[in-house]
């Protein structure tokens, strides 16, 4: 019997979805050797993330994630608002839509447009130990990665996966491609991690961003990057209470609806990071047996 899966994406960062929750057996596709021929843009279907659902006991479902070199993670913001708008499709008089990862149990919400979710991304780790980094640092301004044309100025936290938010004075000049590879990979980062070079908009309302992720390179937009960098930019006071600690965040595939009130700033949802945008489905297939080997 062919394996189907379904190819969604949220702004453009794409998803190959396998659905376990009902045949175990299908978790096989976590296997890094089937994971990656099936990520593979060129002789396999093609995703920046393999994602797979599974029975979950205290969860409407469990999401596992698996980036493109086979590497399996704890957070991906985007897939998250995928699986949220599929599992309102099959509840749609949900309240909410509970989805359990490596990182944590993490709450969708429907929108008035039915093409957007907003999750709760949970509370942002920030310190040194939680993002993680090599030492003990002050992760709002960390220097000790700033390697490369134009990079001065990092601030470090985990979303249930690690970012760096380098901010710069025009991040569309930053050779993100030739630099990425070895930010992801500097020795300040145990665990590696996901990279963002971003610029704040002189009116404050807006931050431009663009990423390298951790395990599959340049996508057109990452969730939990998103949700680092408004973090990181509240955190400096870049955005505040005058925005009401929130902001729009504009990747090359589209933008999201970052609020994050920090702790004792008041707000039913302090402390927590809010995420809104679309997902989209794109389409249904069959894995071929030989991909599936
Ligand atoms: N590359 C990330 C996982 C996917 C994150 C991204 N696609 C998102 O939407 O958050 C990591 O290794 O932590």
């Amino acid at each position: 019997m062919p394996v189907k899966f379904r190819k969604m994406f949220g702004l453009g960062n794409d998803f190959i979805v396998i659905d376990a929750r009902q045949d175990s057996k299908l978790s096989a596709a976590a296997e890094p050797r089937r994971a990656t021929a099936l990520t593979d843009r060129k002789t396999g279907i093609g995703c920046d993330q393999l994602i797979i659902l599974e029975a979950c006991e205290d969860a409407m479902c469990r999401m596992r994630i698996i980036n493109a070199d086979g590497s399996e993670v704890g957070a991906c913001g985007n897939a998250t608002r995928c699986i949220g708008g599929l599992l309102f499709q099959e509840k749609p008089d949900a309240p909410e839509a509970t989805i359990r990862t490596k990182a944590g149990l993490l709450r969708c919400f429907k929108c008035e447009d039915p093409d957007m979710i907003t999750v709760d991304m949970g509370e942002p780790g920030l310190k040194w130990e939680q993002v993680p980094v090599s030492k003990e640092v002050d992760t709002l301004h960390c220097k000790e990665a700033c390697e490369g044309p134009g990079l001065t100025d990092c601030a470090c936290c985990s979303m249930g996966n690690p970012h760096a938010t380098f901010f710069v004075d025009d991040c569309e000049k930053v050779p993100l491609q030739e630099i990425g590879h070895d930010l992801e990979h500097h020795a300040f980062f145990p665990e590696r991690c996901n990279v963002s070079v971003v610029t704040v908009s002189k009116d404050k309302k807006s931050i431009r961003m663009r990423v390298w992720e951790r395990g599959t390179g340049i996508t057109l937009a990452c969730g939990t990057g998103a949700c680092a960098t408004a973090v990181n930019a509240i955190r400096r006071g870049y955005v505040g209470k005058a925005e009401n600690y929130t902001t729009e965040v504009k990747m090359d595939g589209g933008s999201l609806v970052i609020t994050y009130a920090p702790p004792g700033s008041g707000g039913e949802k302090e402390g927590h990071v809010l995420m809104t945008g679309r997902f989209d489905t794109a389409f249904t297939g069959e894995i071929p047996d030989s991909l599936w080997g």
